[in-house]
């Protein structure tokens, strides 16, 4: 019985990992695996000649080259939505600490020790001005990124009494449907911005949104004394030029969940340790998630929640021999090329589903009979094609 060989890179909650079952060998110290979790870590392809498929157990794949994945016919997973409450609620809970100024008045509290219970009462109610705060409700947010967070962030926004703008320039139809009416959907930065008190990101880190948020076509457009949220990645925001827009205070505040050099100890700056994502429940439904797609694509070689491959997903019926899959380059002529081969050899197709994303086309040819390894490499000389596989369905105790 085929094996497959699983490294996980980073601490991957075990609701996840108790999913692997026999067929699967997992371990942190593989060092030629097929399949690999993993969370934050970057992940090199270089060591990893017969690396089938990453499976991020998270939103952001900026850890993983997903473009040499591409090329090598790795297929790049990720886990939509699995993390999004545990960063809307981090967004909340920390924009409310940096209003009310919940961390110093923590230290101040904590400074008191050694005092008797007069003493602390009589010092409490004489210096707690000094840390007035203020609300949240009758405000109003710009949200940038209206995915899977963008979109809990500007609904919670709502449900804080605040007035909320969202911006997205490309956003996924089935998020709008959990967008509320009353969020204004605004068609610029600048309109976005013009109102906004509160600034909150959303967005994946690529080449696009690298430095995004910088002095031109952004903080220019900014409301002075709004407070910049980052809970999407550090390099989206210019850290010069946010430095620069709170000394001269068109930003009031920054906060974020991305430690920098430049960002420690700054009084207008509150920052987390990239915590978006870090609660239990956060943890094992990305795991769980994670773990699913990957064990989907070695086993079956379906595709869900692919960020570099096209979705694509079918069952094999019982009269299926051999499960074939083959990975091209979105070009003409594919489908007839792999179709000719598998028909001069004589193997009868029982399904042929195919799928492209406009880069990489996907197909699943499943044979009545064996495929010889002759035809696999036949196929895999041709020009445009990444990568070809064989599945091994006897796995599944259905076949010799
Ligand atoms: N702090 C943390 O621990 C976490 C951080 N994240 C970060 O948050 C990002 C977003 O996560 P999700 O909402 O789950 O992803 P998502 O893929 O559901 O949404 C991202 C949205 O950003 C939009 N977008 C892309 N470029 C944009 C631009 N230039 N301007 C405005 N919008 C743009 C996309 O159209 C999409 O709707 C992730 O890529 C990741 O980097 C995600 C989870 C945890
Ligand atoms: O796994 C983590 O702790 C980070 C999560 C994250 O940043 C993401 O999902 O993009």
């Amino acid at each position: 019985m085929k094996q497959f060989k699983i490294k996980t890179i980073n601490a991957i909650a075990k609701e996840g990992i108790g999913l692997f079952d026999t067929r699967f060998l997992v371990d942190p110290s593989e060092t030629d695996p097929e399949g690999i979790v993993v969370r934050s870590s970057k992940v090199e392809l270089t060591q990893f000649p017969n690396l089938l498929a990453i499976a991020r157990a998270g939103a952001g794949v900026n850890n993983i080259p997903v473009e040499e994945a591409t090329e090598k016919g790795i297929c790049v997973f990720n886990t939509p939505g699995a993390n999004a409450n545990a960063v809307v609620e981090l967004v909340y809970t920390s924009l409310g600490i940096w209003l009310r100024n919940v961390e110093k008045s923590i230290e101040f509290c904590q400074g008191l020790t050694g005092m008797n219970d007069d003493e602390i009462n009589r010092e409490v109610e004489a210096r707690k001005k000094k840390f007035k705060g203020e609300e949240m409700a009758g405000k109003t947010m710009a949200v940038f990124g209206l995915g899977k967070i963008g979109v809990g962030v500007a609904n919670a926004g709502l449900h804080h009494g605040m007035r909320v703008f969202g911006f997205d320039p490309f956003p996924a139809l089935d998020n709008i449907h959990h967008l509320s009416p009353e969020v204004t959907l605004a068609r610029s930065r600048k309109e976005a911005l013009a109102q906004a008190d509160f600034i909150s990101i959303h967005m994946p880190l690529n080449k696009n949104t690298h430095g995004y948020v910088t002095e031109k076509d952004f903080l220019e457009f900014v409301k002075p004394g709004a407070v910049l949220i980052n809970y999407a990645r550090g390099p989206i925001v210019d850290e010069d030029a946010v430095l620069a827009a709170l000394a001269s205070d068109k930003l009031r505040g920054h906060v974020s969940d991305f430690p920098s050099v430049k960002f420690l100890g700054h009084d207008q700056i509150l920052v987390t340790p990239h915590l978006g994502a870090s609660t239990s429940e956060s943890e094992e439904n990305c795991a769980t998630m994670a773990v699913k797609e990957l064990k989907n694509y070695l086993e079956f070689g379906n595709i869900v929640h692919s960020v570099n491959f096209p979705n694509i997903e079918t069952i094999p019926t019982v009269d299926v021999h051999t499960r074939l899959t083959v990975i091209n380059r979105d070009q003409p002529g594919m489908i007839a090329m792999i179709s000719n081969i598998l028909g001069d050899k004589h193997i009868n197709i029982k399904n042929y589903t195919n799928k492209s994303n406009g880069t990489v086309g996907y197909n699943i040819i499943d044979c009545a009979g064996p495929v010889p390894v002759d035809v696999q490499e036949k196929i895999a000389e041709q020009e445009g094609v990444l990568r070809v596989r064989m599945i091994p369905l006897e796995i599944r105790g259905r076949q010799v």
